[in-house]
């Protein structure tokens, strides 16, 4: 059995909200204004209780987002995400059980890395679309320029510490195939219902990973 590509199915959304659900109402509302601003895949995070049924409803009453669970901690959350609904699953690293359920369970799975031995570890395993992470903290930018030559089959999704104007500089990067960030779900806007910014943060992104 090999893994399911994900570079491939995330072909295309370059700029990857990542979303912590404040409840399944609000998911619906937010994947609905990301995706009217051209967003269309999106990290849910499993840090709120409602993480699991917000994915869930996304994916019952959000056709044309593709959602995704982050901070899959083991597999028996990789396995629940799934069959809520979430096609993709991602980390902010990863361990070998998570690396081989990814495969075992058919879904797409952007592991988590931060040194070349755990990039190695994730393309051993068949997975080649890498979550850089906390990439601000570590100097994701020259990393992932640094791993093009030994790691040029890898594709990279920085995270951590990323907005609008970091994400410019990353996504010229040829092998970053997208990267992920909060500053599309601002708290406020999510406490206030504000989805018209919402949808306005995304059309921007859009706009930069066109750039
Ligand atoms: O929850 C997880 O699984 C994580 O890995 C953490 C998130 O990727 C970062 O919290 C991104 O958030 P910003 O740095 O605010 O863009």
């Amino acid at each position: 059995m090999s893994a399911v590509d994900a570079v491939a199915l995330l072909s295309g959304h370059r700029v990857m909200p990542v979303y912590t659900p404040g409840g399944v109402d609000e998911a619906v509302s937010t994947a609905r204004a990301l995706l009217a601003g051209g967003v269309g895949a999106i990290e849910v995070t499993l840090r709120t209780e409602v993480a699991m049924d917000a994915i869930a409803a996304i994916a019952r009453e959000v056709p044309g987002m593709k959602v995704g669970a982050g901070t899959v901690l083991d597999p028996a959350q990789m396995r629940q995400a799934q069959a809520a609904g979430a096609t993709f699953a991602v980390s902010p690293g990863s361990s070998p059980e998570l690396l081989r359920a990814a495969v075992d369970l058919g879904i797409a799975y952007l592991p988590g890395v931060a040194t070349g031995s755990e990039v190695m570890a994730a393309l051993a395993a068949g997975h080649r679309l890498l979550k850089v992470f906390p990439a601000q903290a570590i100097n994701a930018l020259e990393l992932i320029q640094a791993w093009r030559g030994p790691f040029g089959h890898a594709r990279f999704c920085p995270t951590g510490g990323i907005d609008a104007t970091l994400a410019r500089e990353y996504l010229r990067q040829p092998n970053v195939a997208c990267l992920g960030g909060s500053w599309l779900t601002p708290a406020d806007a999510l406490r206030t219902g504000d989805w018209a910014r919402i949808e306005g943060l995304a059309r921007e992104a859009v706009a930069l990973s066109g750039a």
